[in-house]
């Protein structure tokens, strides 16, 4: 049996020896290549807390005293070394172990939301709440370097400095990297204390000498202990911290077991806020992720599932085309610049930062700064593109809202990763841009469906400086290209036929090639469809009123959360102009999705064509047999109302929708 199987809980973890703990060390290792070269998931940031997650486990007591991880991607061996190692061939798979901390799965899991920079302020809620109940309880949050440079974690700092009666263990989980090597001021002074990693290790030894010598030795080591001050700051000034009013130990070499356990329990014996700096390599121990220079193997796909098909001509990724035509952009207007919250590369600014280096700010994970920064620099004369996953949107509302929308700056947010994800889980589906980016007066956002109108609406946004814009394209490969029939304003008339105008089906984004996936079906039963991309989502282009006014039924179909989504939006409008065509919105629940792979929670969501095409039909033939049965009667008149930057403004009714038929049909 080997060291790993033996493994059922932290138990089995203290009571090994170093030796054996060496052992259990370098099995985790090959269980993690292994498992997660198979699966899919973050390799390099658990092959580094290898060690730090034994030695917490050994020193304080989970679940009592609560092991917090930021971010959560690095709990691998965490959940290894609380039971959960068989579970690993279903890692981020539907049904299967979550790739981050999961009370459903385990009750020394507390924190399931993977946005960075939130371990520390949910630890100083923990304390205060211990204190409070009057329970003595170590609460430990593991920072990485990356997480640390958001600035929540700084508000946490400041508050759980505060009282030095609460047991805080803050331990920084320095490799000096997020994806790419960690950025900013704060990033050099770790790297400047990093260089130290002695300190512990001789302070650790020297301890050990003295007490090691009867009688005399505890009270020369007092005597020491008393010049340390000098001693510690002649070999690692650590300021940065202690001026907060932290103790602070380290740095500690994150992959020497014994130096870093001795750390850790002088940490729990401070018996107050104390931060150890813990310096670990991230992909330590496996080649292959130690010298991967983009990201040490940050995370790793599956390998890919080659299924036999007719020759397809291979599509690129959203991010590879946004990534090309900003670069060509660049090349033609110097004053577009963009901005990175510590993912350069998976935003696909990497080109960008090659051709244009001074033109490519990367800020660290402080999506809020790079929000007004980006303000800062349009009041400057500059075009900023704010590169950033949807769901990352949630951190910088306020800042799109208040810094940039109120000033009419014109900054591009660019939401890659929009819509349903897959296996990063509930905290990372881009469900929520749409909801967020309805509320902000003035902002243009768009949606395209395909390359092409990826190129061309990430250039009609560069090309506004009247206000900000936004685009919002999914994770991973581009949609087939659909060429319009016509253009009507700015929307795309994708598909119209059958004799009867019964149904308008409007596709947002990526979701037009499922629209036409659900008219397919539909023509199947011979009801006339009209499919429409709108190009253009937000504010609603408003021929779309129109359009609707001319359909027996509008359907909306979004890959985005329903409540506040482009469908509610459009209702909304609808509703302005007393155009009573029913409307039936498809899109996300309005809940927290679990993780899996895209198609399958697409498929779990009923956003399939199969499903929005039987609901259709079912809503037509309803419609129908009321029509049979009622007197025909004039189609309500439409009121037009322009939908522009500042606002709505009524404009000149255009004769009616009979019109607007003729001009888009
Ligand atoms: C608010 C937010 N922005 C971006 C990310 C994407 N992200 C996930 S892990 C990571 C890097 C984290 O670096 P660090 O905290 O040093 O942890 P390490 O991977 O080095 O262990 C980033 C940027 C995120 N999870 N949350
Ligand atoms: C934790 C982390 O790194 C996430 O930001 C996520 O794993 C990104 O995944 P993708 O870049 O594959 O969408
Ligand atoms: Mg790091």
């Amino acid at each position: 049996m080997t060291l790993l199987e033996t493994v059922r809980g932290p138990a089995d973890v203290q009571r090994m020896n170093y030796e054996q703990l060496t052992g259990l060390a370098a099995e985790i290792r090959d269980f993690l290549v292994e498992k997660v070269s198979q699966a899919g998931g973050h390799l390099g940031p658990n092959l580094g807390i290898v060690e730090l997650t034994l030695a917490l486990h050994r020193v304080f007591d989970s679940p009592r005293e609560p092991l917090l991880f930021d971010v959560g991607h690095q709990a691998y061996v965490h959940k290894i070394v609380t039971g959960r190692q068989t579970s690993f061939d279903g890692l981020r798979q539907l049904g299967g172990l979550s790739g981050y901390p999961s009370r459903a799965e385990n009750d020394h899991d507390f924190m399931e939301n993977s946005h960075a920079s939130t371990a520390l302020s949910y630890a100083d809620g923990m304390a205060k709440a211990f204190q409070l109940i009057g329970q003595t309880r170590h609460v430990v949050a593991v920072v990485g370097d990356g997480a640390l440079t958001g600035g929540m974690c700084w508000e946490a700092l400041n508050n759980i400095a505060a009282d030095p009666s609460r047991p805080v263990v803050i331990v920084v989980n320095d490799n000096g990297r997020s994806y790419a090597p960690t950025f900013g001021g704060l990033a050099d002074r770790l790297a400047a204390l990093r260089m130290r990693p002695g300190y512990e290790r001789a302070l650790h030894g020297v301890r050990r000498a003295f007490l090691a010598v009867p009688w005399v030795g505890r009270l020369l080591y007092g005597v020491l202990h008393a010049v340390k001050r000098g001693f510690k700051d002649a070999l690692s000034p650590q300021p940065l911290f202690e001026d907060l009013g932290l103790k602070y130990l380290g740095p500690v070499d994150g992959h020497d077991l014994p130096t870093l356990e001795a750390a850790l329990r002088r940490a729990r014996a401070f018996g107050g806020p104390v931060l150890v700096h813990v310096v670990t390599c991230k992909g330590h121990g496996y080649g292959p992720a130690e010298n991967d220079a983009a990201d040490r193997m940050h995370q790793i796909s599956p390998p890919a599932v080659t299924v036999p098909r007719q020759a397809e001509i291979p599509r690129p990724k959203w991010t590879n085309v946004f990534s090309d035509e900003l670069v060509r952009i660049g090349s033609e207007r110097d004053e577009v610049v963009a901005i990175t919250a510590a993912m350069r590369g998976s935003t696909g600014l990497d080109a960008f930062a090659a051709a244009y280096p001074r033109r490519c700010y990367d800020v660290g994970i402080a999506e809020q700064h790079a929000m007004t920064s980006a303000a800062g620099m349009a009041a400057a004369g500059l075009h900023p593109v704010v590169a950033i996953y949807s769901t990352f949107l949630n951190r910088a509302f306020d800042q799109l809202l208040m810094d940039v929308a109120l000033h009419r700056a014109p900054v591009t947010v660019v939401l890659d990763r929009a819509g349903v994800t897959g296996p990063d889980g509930a905290s990372h589906h881009g469900m929520w841009d749409l909801a967020l980016l309805g509320m902000v007066p003035g902002i243009r956002v768009a949606a395209p469906r395909d390359e092409p109108t990826l190129r061309e609406e990430l250039r009609e946004a560069l090309a506004d400086s009247s206000g900000p814009t936004a685009l919002r394209f999914s994770r991973g490969t581009v949609a087939s290209p659909i060429k319009p029939l016509c253009r009507v304003g700015t929307v795309d008339v994708l598909r119209k036929e059958g004799q009867r105008n019964e149904v308008l089906l409007v596709g947002v984004g990526a979701f037009a090639e499922l629209a036409m996936a659900t008219a397919d079906r539909l023509a199947d039963q011979e009801i006339g469809v009209t499919v429409v991309d709108p190009r253009w989502i937000f504010p609603v282009p408003h021929v779309l009123a129109g359009m609707a006014a001319e359909h027996d039924l509008v359907c909306t179909i979004e890959d985005a959360g329903r409540h506040g989504g482009f469908g509610s939006a459009f209702a909304t409008v609808l509703r302005d102009r007393v155009v009573r065509s029913p409307l039936l919105d498809f899109a996300l629940p309005q809940r927290f999705l679990e993780h899996g792979s895209r198609s399958q929670l697409l498929t779990l969501t009923r956003l399939t064509a199969q499903d929005i095409a039987s609901r259709i039909t079912e809503k037509v033939a309803e419609h129908r047999r009321e029509a049979e049965q009622a007197e025909p009667g004039l189609r309500a008149p439409l009121v037009c109302t322009e939908h522009t930057r500042e606002g709505e403004v009524e404009c000149q009714p255009s004769g009616g929708p009979t019109q607007e038929v003729a001009r888009w049909t």
